[in-house]
């Protein structure tokens, strides 16, 4: 099931949606989109049923090598100064750090205080298809951070289990979710009335610095999912172009256990000669950076494994609409109860 409608380009799917999208791109004369009338995005994740087949890994390496490892320090550093500077130019400051945080979080502990990263990318190219992925294997350092961090995710963070209806059907989400950030409108972090932006924590935001630093992208929301199990998934989608604009890059962060990731091609059924699915394992610290038409021309998913542990996964992208901020709030904090991670396992609660 897909997650929201598309824009411009190639494939006939792909040309049909280019229609809504053009008259959403359109400014209005205060250059905030108008959502009346317009066709929204509809976002539904369920249950679909995947085929239980051996993946291969991307460990084995496609393309070659463009970059060197380095440290950096978490900590606030005088030379680079706060993240981000008060010019970002996709992430508006909130008034506070904290802004719209149902909860407390913890300041961020000394263990994290530096993370070393692998910052060796390996392209995964298909021009003629265009699929135009970046992979950093162990981007997220394990042996020295990335615990550490699963830990202090999971225990500081709000999370939710998203429950909603489309056309009269019951969804429930099959994986905990959680975000922050605004999009890069003009409105402020106040003006919203569908939903209420929250600050981008200050250790996500640390890793959007690094993340912007190496794909050479800026980013305004940070999305995140945990998989509790292997029967927490998320079926086959693209990431709007609705909200994020065309071609836009998307660099999605795995923790913890292993997991398959798939893209397939919007025609894998009718394009000859058959495309086939990408097959790949996420493996702890890994980076996957999905860019130009992937979103267009590919849908990707994590499907459920009879087997597998607790996962978070964090996207970095940015929002250049204000529906991505409904969007995103309404489909990943929604308006049930919260959990918070408590002696090793989610427990719904008030606090
Ligand atoms: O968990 C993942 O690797 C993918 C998550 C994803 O596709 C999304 O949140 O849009
Ligand atoms: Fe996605």
């Amino acid at each position: 099931m897909k997650r929201a409608a598309d824009s411009t380009f190639t494939s006939p799917k792909a040309s049909k949606r280019q229609a809504s999208l053009a008259g959403f791109f359109k400014p209005s004369p205060k250059s905030i989109p108008k959502l009346e009338g317009e066709v929204k995005p509809i976002v539904i994740d369920h249950d679909d049923e995947f085929e239980d087949i051996t993946s291969t890994h991307l460990d084995k390496g496609k393309g070659k090598e463009v970059d060197s490892s380095v440290d950096i320090k978490l900590s606030d550093d005088v030379s680079t100064g706060p993240y981000p500077p008060p010019d970002h130019p996709s992430y508006h400051l909130p008034p506070t750090p904290t802004y719209n945080h149902p909860i407390l979080i913890s300041s961020i502990p000394t263990t994290l205080q530096q993370i070393h990263f692998n910052t060796t990318a390996n392209p995964i190219l298909k021009p003629s298809l265009d699929l135009d992925l970046l992979y950093f294997k162990r981007f997220i350092d394990p042996s020295l951070s990335s615990r550490e961090l699963t830990k202090y995710l999971l225990e500081s963070l709000p999370w939710y289990r998203v429950k909603y209806m489309v056309r009269g059907i019951n969804i429930n989400t099959p994986r905990f979710t959680t975000v922050f950030g605004k999009d890069s409108t003009d409105i402020p972090w106040g003006g919203y009335m569908k939903c209420r932006p929250r600050a981008i924590p200050e250790i996500l935001l640390k890793l959007m610095q690094k993340v912007e630093e190496v794909t050479g992208s800026t980013f305004n929301f940070a999305l995140v999912n945990y998989y509790s199990s292997g029967n927490d998934s998320i079926s086959y989608h693209s990431d709007s172009e609705s909200f994020l604009g065309p071609n836009p890059t998307i660099a999605s962060l795995s923790l913890g256990c292993p997991r398959d990731f798939f893209l397939r091609h919007r025609e894998y059924k009718s394009h000859t000669p058959p495309v086939p699915v990408e097959k790949f394992v996420l493996h702890d610290g890994d980076m996957v950076v999905m860019r130009g038409k992937t979103q267009h021309e590919w849908e990707h998913s994590v499907p459920k494994r009879k087997d597998a542990g607790g996962r978070i996964n964090i996207t970095f992208r940015k929002g250049v609409v204000r529906y991505a901020s409904e969007n995103y709030y309404t489909y990943n904090v929604g308006k049930g109860g919260m959990y918070r991670w408590k002696d090793g396992r989610m427990v719904e609660t008030e606090e």
